[in-house]
Protein backbone atom coordinates (compact mmCIF):
# COMPACT_ATOMS: atom_id res chain seq x y z
CA UNK A 1 0.00 0.00 0.00
CA UNK A 2 1.89 3.23 -1.17
CA UNK A 3 -0.21 5.77 -2.22
CA UNK A 4 -2.70 7.17 1.01
CA UNK A 5 -5.50 9.59 0.56
CA UNK A 6 -6.21 11.94 3.32
CA UNK A 7 -9.92 13.44 3.84
CA UNK A 8 -9.83 16.26 5.44
CA UNK A 9 -7.10 18.50 6.31
CA UNK A 10 -7.81 19.88 9.53
CA UNK A 11 -5.37 19.47 12.39
CA UNK A 12 -6.01 15.78 12.66
CA UNK A 13 -6.09 15.35 8.80
CA UNK A 14 -2.55 17.14 8.82
CA UNK A 15 -0.78 15.19 11.31
CA UNK A 16 -1.63 11.65 10.26
CA UNK A 17 -0.45 13.26 6.54
CA UNK A 18 2.70 13.74 8.32
CA UNK A 19 2.59 10.25 9.85
CA UNK A 20 1.97 8.59 6.61
CA UNK A 21 5.18 10.83 5.10
CA UNK A 22 7.37 10.07 7.29
CA UNK A 23 6.16 6.03 7.33
CA UNK A 24 7.05 6.29 3.56
CA UNK A 25 3.99 6.72 1.81
CA UNK A 26 3.26 9.25 -0.88
CA UNK A 27 0.29 11.15 0.49
CA UNK A 28 -2.24 13.57 -1.31
CA UNK A 29 -4.78 15.81 0.79
CA UNK A 30 -7.84 16.66 0.09
CA UNK A 31 -8.71 20.38 1.55
CA UNK A 32 -12.12 21.93 2.03
CA UNK A 33 -10.24 25.63 1.89
CA UNK A 34 -7.93 26.29 -1.47
CA UNK A 35 -5.56 28.34 0.64
CA UNK A 36 -4.83 25.19 2.56
CA UNK A 37 -4.11 23.15 0.14
CA UNK A 38 -1.94 25.12 -1.92
CA UNK A 39 0.21 26.03 1.34
CA UNK A 40 0.33 22.05 1.95
CA UNK A 41 1.57 21.31 -2.00
CA UNK A 42 4.27 24.58 -1.51
CA UNK A 43 5.35 22.70 1.47
CA UNK A 44 4.52 25.43 3.95
CA UNK A 45 2.67 22.92 6.16
CA UNK A 46 -1.31 23.83 7.83
CA UNK A 47 -1.10 27.53 8.58
CA UNK A 48 -5.09 27.34 9.33
CA UNK A 49 -5.44 24.50 11.35
CA UNK A 50 -1.95 23.64 12.44
CA UNK A 51 0.31 26.18 12.34
CA UNK A 52 4.24 25.55 13.39
CA UNK A 53 4.40 22.33 12.48
CA UNK A 54 7.00 21.43 8.88
CA UNK A 55 4.71 18.50 6.68
CA UNK A 56 6.73 17.94 3.83
CA UNK A 57 5.43 18.38 0.47
CA UNK A 58 2.45 16.57 -0.13
CA UNK A 59 0.18 16.53 -3.21
CA UNK A 60 -3.24 18.28 -2.28
CA UNK A 61 -6.10 19.71 -3.82
CA UNK A 62 -9.51 21.44 -3.16
CA UNK A 63 -10.99 19.10 -5.72
CA UNK A 64 -11.66 15.88 -4.59
CA UNK A 65 -10.47 13.75 -7.55
CA UNK A 66 -6.94 13.85 -5.65
CA UNK A 67 -8.08 10.79 -3.94
CA UNK A 68 -8.92 8.64 -7.15
CA UNK A 69 -6.81 6.26 -7.31
CA UNK A 70 -5.17 5.97 -3.54
CA UNK A 71 -5.38 2.84 -2.01
CA UNK A 72 -6.68 3.80 1.45
CA UNK A 73 -8.38 6.74 2.41
CA UNK A 74 -8.30 8.25 5.85
CA UNK A 75 -11.44 10.00 6.55
CA UNK A 76 -10.58 13.12 8.91
CA UNK A 77 -13.67 15.40 8.22
CA UNK A 78 -15.87 16.40 11.15
CA UNK A 79 -18.88 14.01 11.45
CA UNK A 80 -21.83 16.14 10.66
CA UNK A 81 -19.77 16.59 7.29
CA UNK A 82 -18.99 13.19 6.70
CA UNK A 83 -22.14 11.95 4.36
CA UNK A 84 -21.67 15.31 2.28
CA UNK A 85 -18.01 14.56 1.65
CA UNK A 86 -18.37 10.67 1.13
CA UNK A 87 -21.58 11.53 -0.83
CA UNK A 88 -18.53 13.39 -3.40
CA UNK A 89 -15.65 10.61 -2.40
CA UNK A 90 -18.10 7.85 -4.04
CA UNK A 91 -17.45 9.50 -7.20
CA UNK A 92 -13.82 8.61 -7.11
CA UNK A 93 -13.46 5.42 -4.92
CA UNK A 94 -12.42 2.34 -6.73
CA UNK A 95 -14.65 -0.74 -5.34
CA UNK A 96 -12.92 -1.79 -2.07
CA UNK A 97 -10.59 0.37 -0.50
CA UNK A 98 -10.33 0.45 2.80
CA UNK A 99 -11.35 4.09 4.33
CA UNK A 100 -10.14 4.47 7.38
CA UNK A 101 -12.79 6.48 10.29
CA UNK A 102 -10.13 9.02 12.48
CA UNK A 103 -12.92 11.43 12.96
CA UNK A 104 -14.91 10.93 16.33
CA UNK A 105 -18.53 11.56 16.30
CA UNK A 106 -22.10 10.50 15.56
CA UNK A 107 -23.90 12.25 13.23
CA UNK A 108 -26.42 13.99 14.61
CA UNK A 109 -29.45 14.30 12.40
CA UNK A 110 -29.72 10.27 11.90
CA UNK A 111 -27.93 8.86 14.93
CA UNK A 112 -25.65 7.09 12.57
CA UNK A 113 -22.14 6.26 13.39
CA UNK A 114 -19.30 7.08 10.72
CA UNK A 115 -19.42 3.51 9.51
CA UNK A 116 -22.84 3.24 9.18
CA UNK A 117 -22.59 6.47 7.30
CA UNK A 118 -19.59 4.69 4.78
CA UNK A 119 -22.38 1.96 4.53
CA UNK A 120 -25.07 4.05 3.15
CA UNK A 121 -22.48 6.70 0.78
CA UNK A 122 -20.24 3.93 -0.21
CA UNK A 123 -20.86 0.45 -0.33
CA UNK A 124 -18.40 -0.48 -2.02
CA UNK A 125 -15.79 0.73 0.42
CA UNK A 126 -13.86 -1.18 3.36
CA UNK A 127 -14.60 0.77 6.41
CA UNK A 128 -12.23 0.31 9.32
CA UNK A 129 -11.64 2.79 12.18
CA UNK A 130 -8.62 4.38 14.04
CA UNK A 131 -9.24 5.83 17.21
CA UNK A 132 -7.32 6.63 20.39
CA UNK A 133 -5.23 9.04 22.28
CA UNK A 134 -3.52 11.00 20.08
CA UNK A 135 -3.27 15.36 20.16
CA UNK A 136 -2.72 16.14 16.69
CA UNK A 137 -0.04 18.43 17.90
CA UNK A 138 1.58 15.69 19.78
CA UNK A 139 1.77 13.45 16.50
CA UNK A 140 3.03 15.95 14.06
CA UNK A 141 6.04 16.28 16.44
CA UNK A 142 6.54 12.71 16.25
CA UNK A 143 5.88 12.38 20.00
CA UNK A 144 5.06 8.78 21.03
CA UNK A 145 1.67 7.76 20.44
CA UNK A 146 -0.46 4.51 20.31
CA UNK A 147 -4.03 4.24 18.86
CA UNK A 148 -6.83 1.39 18.04
CA UNK A 149 -6.84 0.41 14.32
CA UNK A 150 -9.98 -1.37 14.25
CA UNK A 151 -10.94 -3.45 10.85
CA UNK A 152 -12.65 -6.48 10.37
CA UNK A 153 -10.59 -8.23 7.90
CA UNK A 154 -7.02 -8.83 10.30
CA UNK A 155 -4.79 -9.37 7.49
CA UNK A 156 -6.25 -5.76 6.01
CA UNK A 157 -5.69 -4.13 9.39
CA UNK A 158 -2.29 -5.52 9.18
CA UNK A 159 -1.80 -4.02 5.87
CA UNK A 160 -3.13 -0.35 7.07
CA UNK A 161 -0.80 -0.66 10.15
CA UNK A 162 2.06 -1.36 7.98
CA UNK A 163 1.30 1.67 5.94
CA UNK A 164 0.81 4.36 8.69
CA UNK A 165 2.55 3.02 11.59
CA UNK A 166 6.22 3.37 12.67
CA UNK A 167 7.78 3.87 15.52
CA UNK A 168 6.63 7.02 17.31
CA UNK A 169 2.91 6.29 16.23
CA UNK A 170 1.84 2.35 17.46
CA UNK A 171 -1.86 1.11 16.01
CA UNK A 172 -3.10 -1.78 17.98
CA UNK A 173 -5.10 -3.95 15.54
CA UNK A 174 -8.70 -4.64 16.83
CA UNK A 175 -11.58 -6.57 15.07
CA UNK A 176 -14.61 -4.10 16.94
CA UNK A 177 -15.59 -1.04 15.01
CA UNK A 178 -17.82 -0.37 17.34
CA UNK A 179 -16.34 -0.27 20.46
CA UNK A 180 -13.64 1.98 18.58
CA UNK A 181 -16.27 4.42 17.65
CA UNK A 182 -18.59 4.90 20.62
CA UNK A 183 -15.15 5.20 22.54
CA UNK A 184 -13.99 7.85 20.32
CA UNK A 185 -17.68 9.70 20.42
CA UNK A 186 -18.18 9.51 23.97
CA UNK A 187 -14.74 10.31 25.24
CA UNK A 188 -15.55 13.98 23.62
CA UNK A 189 -18.75 14.46 25.72
CA UNK A 190 -17.28 13.14 29.04
CA UNK A 191 -14.34 15.52 28.27
CA UNK A 192 -17.13 18.54 28.34
CA UNK A 193 -18.03 17.31 31.66
CA UNK A 194 -14.08 17.11 33.13
CA UNK A 195 -13.66 20.64 31.90
CA UNK A 196 -17.19 21.58 33.45
CA UNK A 197 -16.03 20.26 36.83
CA UNK A 198 -12.92 21.93 36.39
CA UNK A 199 -14.16 25.12 35.46
CA UNK A 200 -16.31 24.85 38.62
CA UNK A 201 -12.90 24.09 40.72
CA UNK A 202 -14.73 21.19 42.00
CA UNK A 203 -11.61 19.56 42.50
CA UNK A 204 -9.48 16.36 41.65
CA UNK A 205 -11.63 14.28 43.68
CA UNK A 206 -14.67 15.02 41.46
CA UNK A 207 -12.73 14.60 38.16
CA UNK A 208 -11.51 11.34 39.08
CA UNK A 209 -15.13 10.43 39.85
CA UNK A 210 -16.39 11.29 36.51
CA UNK A 211 -13.89 9.60 34.37
CA UNK A 212 -14.67 6.10 36.43
CA UNK A 213 -18.64 6.71 35.96
CA UNK A 214 -18.18 8.35 32.68
CA UNK A 215 -16.41 4.96 31.66
CA UNK A 216 -19.16 3.45 33.12
CA UNK A 217 -21.76 4.92 30.64
CA UNK A 218 -19.41 4.15 27.77
CA UNK A 219 -19.19 0.93 27.98
CA UNK A 220 -22.90 0.13 28.60
CA UNK A 221 -23.69 2.00 25.26
CA UNK A 222 -21.07 0.35 23.81
CA UNK A 223 -21.87 -3.14 24.53
CA UNK A 224 -25.47 -2.86 24.26
CA UNK A 225 -24.72 -1.81 20.45
CA UNK A 226 -22.67 -4.83 20.34
CA UNK A 227 -18.94 -4.08 20.98
CA UNK A 228 -16.31 -6.07 23.58
CA UNK A 229 -16.72 -4.94 26.41
CA UNK A 230 -12.52 -5.19 26.53
CA UNK A 231 -12.77 -2.46 23.40
CA UNK A 232 -13.02 -0.28 25.75
CA UNK A 233 -10.57 -0.68 28.41
CA UNK A 234 -7.70 0.12 25.64
CA UNK A 235 -6.38 2.98 24.19
CA UNK A 236 -10.14 3.77 22.25
CA UNK A 237 -12.00 3.82 25.57
CA UNK A 238 -10.28 4.65 28.80
CA UNK A 239 -6.86 5.83 27.15
CA UNK A 240 -8.74 8.52 24.98
CA UNK A 241 -11.00 9.30 27.75
CA UNK A 242 -8.11 9.61 30.85
CA UNK A 243 -6.07 11.80 27.73
CA UNK A 244 -9.13 14.48 26.69
CA UNK A 245 -10.19 14.79 30.40
CA UNK A 246 -6.89 15.79 32.03
CA UNK A 247 -5.71 17.95 29.17
CA UNK A 248 -7.40 21.83 28.27
CA UNK A 249 -5.28 21.21 25.26
CA UNK A 250 -8.35 19.01 24.52
CA UNK A 251 -11.24 21.71 22.68
CA UNK A 252 -13.45 19.62 24.28
CA UNK A 253 -12.37 19.74 27.28
CA UNK A 254 -11.46 23.51 27.30
CA UNK A 255 -14.91 23.94 26.13
CA UNK A 256 -16.43 22.56 29.31
CA UNK A 257 -14.01 24.90 31.32
CA UNK A 258 -14.98 27.91 29.77
CA UNK A 259 -18.89 26.82 30.76
CA UNK A 260 -17.70 26.21 34.23
CA UNK A 261 -15.98 29.19 34.55
CA UNK A 262 -19.86 31.08 33.63
CA UNK A 263 -19.35 31.43 29.55
CA UNK A 264 -21.85 30.79 26.91
CA UNK A 265 -21.57 28.05 25.07
CA UNK A 266 -22.17 29.84 21.88
CA UNK A 267 -19.96 32.78 22.78
CA UNK A 268 -17.02 30.04 23.06
CA UNK A 269 -17.32 28.12 20.17
CA UNK A 270 -18.35 31.62 17.84
CA UNK A 271 -14.00 32.31 18.58
CA UNK A 272 -13.20 28.86 17.29
CA UNK A 273 -12.13 28.11 13.50
CA UNK A 274 -11.41 24.09 15.18
CA UNK A 275 -14.77 21.24 15.64
CA UNK A 276 -15.58 20.41 19.32
CA UNK A 277 -17.05 17.25 18.42
CA UNK A 278 -18.68 16.73 21.71
CA UNK A 279 -20.96 19.61 20.57
CA UNK A 280 -22.99 17.64 18.19
CA UNK A 281 -22.63 14.30 19.39
CA UNK A 282 -24.29 15.18 22.85
CA UNK A 283 -27.79 15.49 21.79
CA UNK A 284 -26.75 12.20 19.67
CA UNK A 285 -25.79 10.41 22.32
CA UNK A 286 -28.98 10.92 23.99
CA UNK A 287 -31.47 9.74 22.09
CA UNK A 288 -28.92 6.72 20.97
CA UNK A 289 -28.57 6.06 25.09
CA UNK A 290 -32.78 6.45 25.41
CA UNK A 291 -33.20 4.30 22.27
CA UNK A 292 -30.79 1.36 23.57
CA UNK A 293 -32.46 1.55 26.91
CA UNK A 294 -29.39 2.72 28.65
CA UNK A 295 -28.55 5.27 31.58
CA UNK A 296 -25.92 7.75 30.30
CA UNK A 297 -26.54 10.65 33.15
CA UNK A 298 -23.34 12.37 32.61
CA UNK A 299 -23.72 12.63 28.78
CA UNK A 300 -27.65 13.50 29.04
CA UNK A 301 -26.13 16.33 31.56
CA UNK A 302 -24.14 17.82 29.15
CA UNK A 303 -27.04 17.88 26.75
CA UNK A 304 -29.53 19.39 28.80
CA UNK A 305 -27.09 22.22 29.43
CA UNK A 306 -26.05 22.51 25.97
CA UNK A 307 -29.85 22.36 24.87
CA UNK A 308 -30.31 25.35 27.70
CA UNK A 309 -32.63 23.00 29.90
CA UNK A 310 -30.30 23.23 32.76
CA UNK A 311 -28.06 25.71 33.99
CA UNK A 312 -24.43 23.91 34.93
CA UNK A 313 -25.01 24.43 38.84
CA UNK A 314 -28.74 22.88 38.15
CA UNK A 315 -27.12 19.75 35.95
CA UNK A 316 -24.44 19.05 38.58
CA UNK A 317 -27.15 19.46 41.38
CA UNK A 318 -29.31 16.33 39.74
CA UNK A 319 -26.52 14.46 38.86
CA UNK A 320 -25.18 14.93 42.96
CA UNK A 321 -28.12 13.78 44.08
CA UNK A 322 -29.28 10.59 41.83
CA UNK A 323 -30.36 7.62 44.29
CA UNK A 324 -27.45 5.35 45.42
CA UNK A 325 -26.81 2.37 43.39
CA UNK A 326 -24.47 -0.91 42.87
CA UNK A 327 -21.47 0.24 40.99
CA UNK A 328 -21.31 -2.45 38.10
CA UNK A 329 -21.55 -1.06 34.35
N1 LIG B 1 -7.25 17.52 16.51
C1 LIG B 1 -6.99 16.39 17.14
O1 LIG B 1 -6.09 16.33 17.99
C2 LIG B 1 -7.77 15.16 16.85
C3 LIG B 1 -8.97 15.23 16.14
N2 LIG B 1 -9.68 14.09 15.90
C4 LIG B 1 -10.93 14.14 15.16
O2 LIG B 1 -10.67 14.50 13.82
C5 LIG B 1 -11.81 15.16 13.25
C6 LIG B 1 -11.36 16.43 12.56
O3 LIG B 1 -10.85 17.27 13.57
P1 LIG B 1 -9.61 18.25 13.33
O4 LIG B 1 -8.70 17.71 12.31
O5 LIG B 1 -9.06 18.54 14.66
O6 LIG B 1 -10.33 19.52 12.69
P2 LIG B 1 -9.99 21.06 12.96
O7 LIG B 1 -10.77 21.50 14.13
O8 LIG B 1 -8.52 21.25 13.04
O9 LIG B 1 -10.50 21.76 11.65
C7 LIG B 1 -11.85 21.77 11.26
C8 LIG B 1 -11.96 21.00 9.98
O10 LIG B 1 -13.31 20.96 9.58
C9 LIG B 1 -13.34 21.14 8.17
N3 LIG B 1 -14.66 21.55 7.74
C10 LIG B 1 -15.37 22.63 8.13
N4 LIG B 1 -16.54 22.69 7.45
C11 LIG B 1 -16.55 21.60 6.63
C12 LIG B 1 -17.47 21.11 5.67
N5 LIG B 1 -18.62 21.72 5.42
N6 LIG B 1 -17.14 19.96 5.01
C13 LIG B 1 -15.98 19.32 5.26
N7 LIG B 1 -15.08 19.76 6.14
C14 LIG B 1 -15.36 20.87 6.82
C15 LIG B 1 -12.26 22.16 7.92
O11 LIG B 1 -11.90 22.18 6.57
C16 LIG B 1 -11.17 21.62 8.81
O12 LIG B 1 -10.47 20.61 8.13
C17 LIG B 1 -12.78 15.36 14.41
O13 LIG B 1 -13.76 14.36 14.36
C18 LIG B 1 -11.92 15.18 15.65
O14 LIG B 1 -12.67 14.67 16.75
C19 LIG B 1 -9.26 12.88 16.32
C20 LIG B 1 -8.08 12.75 17.00
C21 LIG B 1 -7.24 13.89 17.31
O1 LIG C 1 -9.44 13.22 20.14
C1 LIG C 1 -8.54 13.89 20.58
C2 LIG C 1 -7.38 13.32 21.26
O2 LIG C 1 -7.36 11.91 21.22
C3 LIG C 1 -8.64 15.37 20.47
O3 LIG C 1 -9.58 15.82 21.37
P1 LIG C 1 -10.29 17.23 21.16
O4 LIG C 1 -11.10 17.15 19.91
O5 LIG C 1 -11.12 17.43 22.39
O6 LIG C 1 -9.21 18.26 21.07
Amino acid sequence: MQTIGVLGAGAWGTALAATAVKAGRNVRVWALEAEVAEALSAGKGNPVYLPGIELPRVQASSDMSILADCEAILSVVPAQHARACFNELAEHLSPGVPVLLCSKGIEKKTLSLMTDVVHETMPKATPAVLSGPSFAADVARGLPTAVTLACADEKLGQTLMQAIGRSAFRPYWSNDLIGAEIGGAVKNVLAIACGIVEGLELGKSAHAALISRGFAEMTRLAVAMGAQQQTLAGLCGLGDLVLTCSSPQSRNMSFGMALGQGRLAKDVLAERNSVTEGVATAPALTELAAREGVAMPICQAVHEILAGQKNVDEAMTALLNRPFKHEGF
